[in-house]
């Protein structure tokens, strides 16, 4: 048994109401995690990478899929506890919040700002101070915790949403291309606490990757004209 699986992973655009003559991006895929494994998702742009990350963590409207966590099918889980479970972090960040510490903390449903009220100070002190940490060893030692997030670049911002997902600590991590736009050390930065993640937490991590292999994923997957292969490892 697989720790995380998907079956008939099928996504169709449908074009009228009558929910015929949709267009096909992917169908009857099969794919598997397992416990603390990394594994990359390749394939030419628009060929549905974005799309099976997304059916994956139940976010896709036109996608639909058997899946399967520790053995548990999905349909057993309300939509939202398989998305505490199965984080999906999209390839643009979303950070709304005033701050890079409430925006990572946002999804905890507290804040330890200013005006804090559901967080006593002997719990905030360490949070801030694990998130901190976590920016540190993004490479994100110059970004404040009071900073304002739409004043980060895309490539700092995408870290943040990667330190908060991380947070959650789920068991699956679908990662969509959060290395794109950074430097070959920050991007190895990135790499690294995903490793960590997958080795100490037991973290299944699938990432999307457009970059030339770093040597941390055990298998790599490439989606083509609706196909999903396995690649031959360099
Ligand atoms: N409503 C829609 N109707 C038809 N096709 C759609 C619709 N929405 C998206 N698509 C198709 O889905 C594909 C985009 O899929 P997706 O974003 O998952 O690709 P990707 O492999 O992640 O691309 P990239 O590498 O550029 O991020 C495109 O081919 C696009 O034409």
């Amino acid at each position: 048994m697989s720790y995380f699986s998907a079956h008939a992973l099928s996504c169709v655009f449908k074009q009228d109401s009558s929910q015929q003559n949709g267009k096909t991006l992917f169908s009857n895929l099969s794919l598997h995690l397992e416990r603390g494994e990394i594994v990359d998702l390749t394939g030419p742009s628009g060929s549905g990478k974005s799309h099976v990350l997304m059916a994956l963590a139940l976010l896709d409207p036109h996608a639909s899929a058997k899946l399967t966590l520790e053995g548990r099918d999905s349909s057993s889980f309300t939509p939202e506890s398989w998305r505490r479970n199965v984080v999906y972090l999209p390839q643009r960040p979303v950070l709304t919040s005033d701050t890079v510490l409430d925006a990572v903390l946002l999804p905890f449903g507290f804040s330890i700002n200013r005006n804090a009220k559901g967080l006593r100070p002997q719990t905030a002190k360490p949070v801030a101070k694990q998130i901190r940490n976590g920016l540190d060893e993004l490479g994100l030692d110059d970004v404040e915790l009071v900073r304002n997030p739409a004043m980060l670049s895309v490539g700092q911002q995408a870290r943040v949403c990667l330190l908060r997902s991380l947070m959650l600590q789920p068991k699956v991590l679908l990662s969509d291309e959060v290395d794109a736009g950074l430097d070959p050390d920050s991007s190895d930065k990135v790499g690294a606490m995903l490793q960590n993640a997958a080795t100490h937490m037991g973290m299944a991590v699938l990432r999307v990757r457009h970059r030339n292999s770093d040597g941390r994923a055990s298998r790599i997957l490439s989606l083509a004209h609706g196909r999903l292969s396995r690649q031959e490892m360099e």
